[in-house]
């Protein structure tokens, strides 16, 4: 039997516990208010799909910028939205963009779909944070830096280049997208794994173009869909990347100069992850490179052939570079690096195309930021688009207009086409070297004309039609 003082006890106990919940539910629900009362004004659109149909809409128009724009002049540059990425929140200008990419690993990670992180692979350094993503990106940066090999690139691009456009028929209709993508295609294996166009070279591109379909599915193994098909691509191409590694191990004696050999030298001394190391940062590096360089070329061509007054002067300076050399004669890194223009050109061409509208990151913690809160777990999109449009730095800023690199100094804040902070692009400088070796080559052997053409800018950049021209030689 419980005593009566045994049964006071317990109840003022319960009493007391009783307070103390009480206490911490109205804390709990006073904190939660004044944490919603501080969320950064903006609207969530619609249940479920939030304002995904505005967005989708504005952004495969003309003017991309639109969407972000009206929002900014309503609610500023720091505003919360719903875009199929959860809740999120949208930072507009250059100092917002540079506080969330500065504070990457500490207030920010990378937010990506979950489907892109099965199908790439968690060890790939996108994914990554502290040792392992500096270790990879660096390892990376070191292979397109240093200077022989700058050298080296070169040469592989400029021979696969002419081997590319000596296929090509004079007076016949080609798709210049494709054929771009054909020989960066080329460059990207010969870089990675060292390989010669051919049937592996094919398997790969076809598996690529599988795995790629997949990254924004549902992240369910349903047979059929897209994400099941890019995770069973996903185990072929893992297959392929991991016979390599065994057939070099096999033979140590033979040197290789290439990207996987890099990543092998760099995880050696790591343990069970090793071989999913490898294969997550091979293929990061596939999904990076593939596509938009080829891309972004193809825009340089459609953005030239609509300014006949640039596509002269990248001429000029092109012919002129040339001259006194045979043509089988190749150009230094030195040379290409002079082509002032044609760097203009390229950095013009990315400013519009913009194949990275932002980035994509997650609260690490709820973060401070202009007197709002943006809660822990949300989606934070520091976005590029507005910057890069921005009418003071750019003005007539929807205009392809090269000559604006050359006539001011553009701050690198507003130059964002390759990302920033610890994860500004690693492959920036071979993306250049790809564009430039192949604009000296077409605009010194060919004239064209081109068809109009349109830029898709979600949900990858493209162009509609890949770019259709007929080509001409130039005398
Ligand atoms: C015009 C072409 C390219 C554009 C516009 C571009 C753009 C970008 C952007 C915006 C990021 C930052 C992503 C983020 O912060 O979340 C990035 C990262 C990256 N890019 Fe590129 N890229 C290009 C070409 C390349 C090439 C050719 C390679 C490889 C050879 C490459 C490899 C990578 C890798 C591995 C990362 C991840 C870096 C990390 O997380 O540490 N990219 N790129």
């Amino acid at each position: 039997m419980i005593s009566s003082s045994t049964a006071w006890a317990w109840t003022s106990l319960a009493g007391v516990a009783g307070v103390f919940w009480l206490a911490a539910l109205v804390y709990w629900r006073s904190w939660r208010f004044r944490k919603l009362q501080r969320l950064p004004p903006g609207s969530m659109g619609w249940p479920l799909i939030g304002e995904l149909v505005p967005y989708v809409t504005i952004v495969r128009s003309e003017t991309p910028f639109r969407f972000t724009r009206e929002r900014e002049s309503k609610y500023g540059p720091v505003f919360k939205t719903s875009l199929l990425t959860g809740k999120t929140v949208m930072i507009t200008d250059v100092e917002g963009v540079k506080f969330v990419l500065h504070n990457e690993g500490v207030l920010f990670e990378t937010g990506y779909p979950r489907s892109l992180k099965d199908v790439l692979g968690e060890h790939a350094m996108l994914f990554q944070h502290g040792d392992l993503q500096k270790r990879m990106h660096a390892m990376l940066k070191r292979f397109v830096s240093s200077t022989p090999l700058k050298k080296h690139l070169t040469r592989e691009m400029e021979l696969l280049t002419m081997q590319g456009m000596s296929t090509w028929s004079r007076g016949q209709r080609i798709l210049l997208q494709d054929e771009i993508q054909r020989i960066t295609h080329d460059f990207l294996m010969k870089q990675l794994f060292g390989l010669e166009p051919g049937k592996l070279s094919t398997t790969i591109l076809k598996e690529f173009h599988t795995l790629m379909a997949g990254i924004i599915g549902i992240p369910m193994m349903i047979p059929g869909t897209p994400y099941f098909k890019a995770m069973k691509a996903r185990e072929k191409l893992s297959k392929i990347i991991m016979d390599m590694v065994a057939t070099r191990r096999a033979k140590p004696d033979i040197e290789h100069k290439d990207i996987l050999n890099a990543l092998i030298e760099e995880v050696k001394q790591e343990d069970g992850d090793m071989e999913k190391i490898i294969i997550d940062n091979v293929l990061v590096n596939i999904a990076n490179a593939e596509n938009v360089p080829a891309v972004v070329i193809a825009l340089a061509v459609k953005n030239l052939s609509e300014t006949p007054k640039a596509l002269e002067q990248i001429r000029e300076e092109n012919l002129a570079i040339r001259k006194g050399k045979d043509p089988s004669e190749g150009l230094s890194w030195n040379e290409y690096m002079s082509l002032e223009f044609t760097q203009a050109v390229f950095n013009e061409t990315l400013r519009l195309a913009n194949g990275a509208q932002g980035v994509m990151r997650k609260a690490l913690k709820d973060v401070e930021y202009r007197g709002y809160i943006i809660p822990k777990g949300w989606t934070v999109l520091p976005y590029f688009l507005n910057i890069h449009f921005d009418e003071n730095m750019f003005p007539n800023s929807a205009k392809f207009h090269p000559w604006r690199w050359l006539e001011k100094n553009i701050p690198p804040s507003y130059v964002l086409p390759f990302g920033g902070g610890s994860r500004l692009c690693p492959g920036q400088e071979l993306a250049k070297v790809q564009t430039a070796v192949f604009l000296h080559h077409l605009v010194t052997q060919f004239k064209w004309d081109a068809e109009p053409e349109k830029v898709i800018n979600f949900p990858m950049i493209s162009t509609r039609n890949h770019v259709p021209v007929v080509l001409y030689d130039l005398n």
